[in-house]
């Protein structure tokens, strides 16, 4: 399995600056780059990257992208006098020239290229290249915001052109919209381009009209351009989440790609300067875990944007962290999207309706959306010009990012002597089985004097509670009697009062009775129809085709199960999978994976002893390796979309994290 996560860094990157007064440019300096790379380095990070040498992009790695007009023009510049900088700058919109830019700006494109390739070729699973200039709103003709060449777009280009890679997924997190990469790819469909960014109904800069939710892409590239405007500033954690649980994601797993690229800009956090928004860097961390189960975890991300060097770094950090593997952060206290994100969502997904079959039952454009339409064109002659005003988010404070420590055993393993122990997992037995369990679990064992049943329940329970105190991180169980196993582990959950979410695959009803005390939430997949409502902590899935129904499975996943178990914010995630289900083991792998960002990766797997062939499959992903790819999927039942959209509207009352639409009422 590909381990490994390359840092591509070069100080030389830091050899050029803002010569003259510009307000609009002087956020732009080269601490952006060192304080990123300093952090790195005092959290011990560089130490456990791979670190990848940068190398210039070459004339014919730009002209993928740029003409050959602009690559002559930007040659010259190294040789102008500062008036001809100065000059030569005027031609373009909030960007500035430096005698050492064009060397810069060559690095910064080579660096995303080796990343590429370093990936590509299977020396790295993953990495991230710390470059300037930026790159995501140069043009094929123009310098633009900050950017020179466009970096994630020519590494785009050179994937498909040098890998054969079919399909690139690029994410666009900075906080301003990468009109350049749009661009570049809005007629080719072998290019998904995702970008969110501050709009403010198109008063923010670069104050596009095509930056808007309603330009998919054009001709065949109708649908792969996606864009997610936050027309209002202050958006949180909890904003950027619901957006990739209801647009990004079900999207990028239908699409299914060979390569994730990240427009990664940290702008988007809490202090900078140009966002404005709340989100903490913390967030970085579970975006990044998001997509790092698609494309076989080849997630390649560049530094974009990013001004406030506090939160920069710290931003910086978690991503780094995550694509290393370490434990996600715990998502605390997540309530629902606000109205403005509701309505973004609501728009993106009926716009993106007609192109994705996991949309194919959103609902359509709000009604209030279509009459503002009007108001919009009105308020185009009134824009005016927005003064350049200082931002004072200096004094703007956040709590620290948590420590995130990685257990000393990462995976350990309760399997019956037959079977062997994955590489890279520990064998767990309790080495003080607590005398009294027999009578503790006498309402869940049959016998209590069924020896080997008890150690394995004793096994179960002390492997909990080296979760719960952090020594282990995730674990594997195999038991004879799924159902009695996972009443323990709810039981004593309970007792050590953790938080547990109960993810059931299964294929009939199960005998459990849940207390809806708030303790234990259970979704429970199966292809029956579950008749008893058992209020908000029970959580029945019923897909016709069973659990064998993979785009059934991953819609319910990624819309349902990710939203309730990020607000649930469990303490441990218990993963059972019943011995009458047929999910597929990618489908469970995935299960596995995606699941991972709660609970500080404290997953507890649990199948029946005779599912020998999934030990190691489901081993391999709880020691952090890529869950395998499932191909492009095709669209769920509808039926199922229904049951599903049916379901949503009972719980998301609860569970504000599940609404995708905003309410009509405006
Ligand atoms: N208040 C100053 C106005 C600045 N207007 C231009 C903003 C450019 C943003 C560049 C970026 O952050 O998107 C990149 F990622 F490219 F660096
Ligand atoms: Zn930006």
């Amino acid at each position: 399995m590909q381990t490994g996560t390359a840092l591509i860094y070069d100080e030389e990157m830091t050899k050029y600056k803002l010569l003259w007064v510009d307000p609009a440019c002087k956020i732009e300096v080269p601490e952006r780059l060192t304080v990123s790379h300093e952090a790195l380095v005092k959290n011990g990070l560089v130490d456990r990257c791979v670190s990848v040498p940068v190398r210039e992009a070459t004339d014919a790695d730009i002209l993928l992208v740029h003409s050959e007009e602009y690559l002559e023009a930007v040659k010259k510049t190294p040789f102008m006098t500062l008036e001809d900088l100065m000059e030569f700058t005027q031609q373009y919109g909030d960007v500035y020239f430096h005698p050492n830019i064009y060397h810069c700006a060559k690095l910064a494109a080579g660096a995303a290229l080796q990343l590429v390739d370093n990936v590509m070729t299977g020396k790295v699973r993953n990495g991230m290249a710390l470059v300037r200039p930026p790159g995501h709103h140069s043009m094929r003709s123009a310098a633009n915001g900050f950017c020179v060449f466009n970096n994630v777009s020519i590494a785009a280009q050179y994937a498909k052109q040098k890998h054969g890679v079919e399909r690139v997924l690029i994410v666009d997190w900075d906080v301003h919209h990468g009109q350049g990469v749009q661009y570049c790819f809005e007629d080719d469909p072998s290019v998904l381009y995702f970008s969110w960014h501050r709009y403010e109904h198109q008063k923010f800069w670069p104050q596009l009209r095509e930056s808007d939710y309603d330009c998919v892409g054009k001709a065949k590239g109708a649908g792969f351009n996606i864009n997610v405007p936050w027309n209002k500033v202050g958006m949180q954690n909890t904003d950027y989440l619901s957006v990739f649980f209801h647009v990004l994601l079900p999207v990028a797993y239908e699409f299914c790609p060979d390569l994730v690229l990240v427009c990664a800009g940290f702008d988007a956090a809490i202090g900078d300067p140009e966002g404005e928004m709340c989100a903490t860097p913390d967030i970085f961390a579970h975006l990044t875990h998001l997509l790092m189960n698609l494309a076989d975890g080849k997630v390649c991300a560049v530094l974009e944007g990013g001004y406030n060097l506090t939160s920069l770094a710290q931003s910086v950090c978690q991503t780094f962290q995550t694509l290393l593997g370490d434990p996600t952060p715990l998502p605390v206290n997540l309530d629902g999207p606000c109205q403005s994100a509701l309505e973004s969502v609501h728009c993106v997904r009926s716009a993106q309706k007609p192109y994705w079959s996991c949309l194919k039952h959103a609902a359509d454009l709000p009604t209030f959306e279509l009459s503002t339409k009007r108001i919009k064109v009105v308020e185009e002659e009134e824009r005016t010009e927005k003064v350049e005003e200082e931002k004072n988010t200096e004094e703007i404070v956040w709590p620290d990012p948590p420590k995130r420590v990685s257990p000393c055993v990462r995976t350990a393993v309760v399997l019956p002597d037959g079977v062997d122990c994955p590489d890279g997992c520990k064998r767990f037995t309790d080495l003080h089985p607590d005398p009294l369990l027999g009578k503790k679990l006498e309402n869940i064992l049959k016998d209590s004097n069924d020896s080997d049943a008890l150690s394995t329940l004793s096994s179960l329970t002390a492997l909990i509670e080296k979760m719960e105190t952090n020594k282990i991180c995730n674990g594997l169980v195999l038991v004879r009697d799924v159902s009695m196993a996972m009443m323990c582990v709810v039981q004593h959950a309970a007792s050590l009062n953790k938080r547990a979410l109960i993810v059931c695959v299964a294929n009939e009803a199960i005998p459990i009775d849940l207390t809806d005390d708030g303790k234990t939430i259970m979704v429970h997949f199966s292809s029956k129809e579950s008749e008893e409502q058992k209020g908000k902590y029970y959580i029945p899935v019923c897909l016709k085709k069973g659990c064998s129904d993979t785009s059934g499975i991953m819609q319910a996943v990624l819309g349902l199960v990710l939203p309730l178990g990020y607000q649930y914010n469990p303490d441990l995630v218990l993963l059972v999978r019943m011995p009458d289900c047929r999910i597929s083991e990618s489908v469970w792998q995935q299960l596995i994976g995606i699941l991972q960002g709660l609970a500080q990766e404290h997953t507890l797997v649990l199948m029946q002893e005779n599912e020998k062939a999934s030990v190691t499959p489901s081993a391999s992903t709880l020691l952090g390796n890529p869950a395998p790819r499932l191909g492009p999927l095709q669209g769920p039942q509808s039926d199922d979309v229904e049951a599903l959209e049916r379901l949503r509207q009972k719980l998301q009352s609860d569970w504000t994290l599940l609404q995708t639409t905003a309410p009509d009422s405006r």
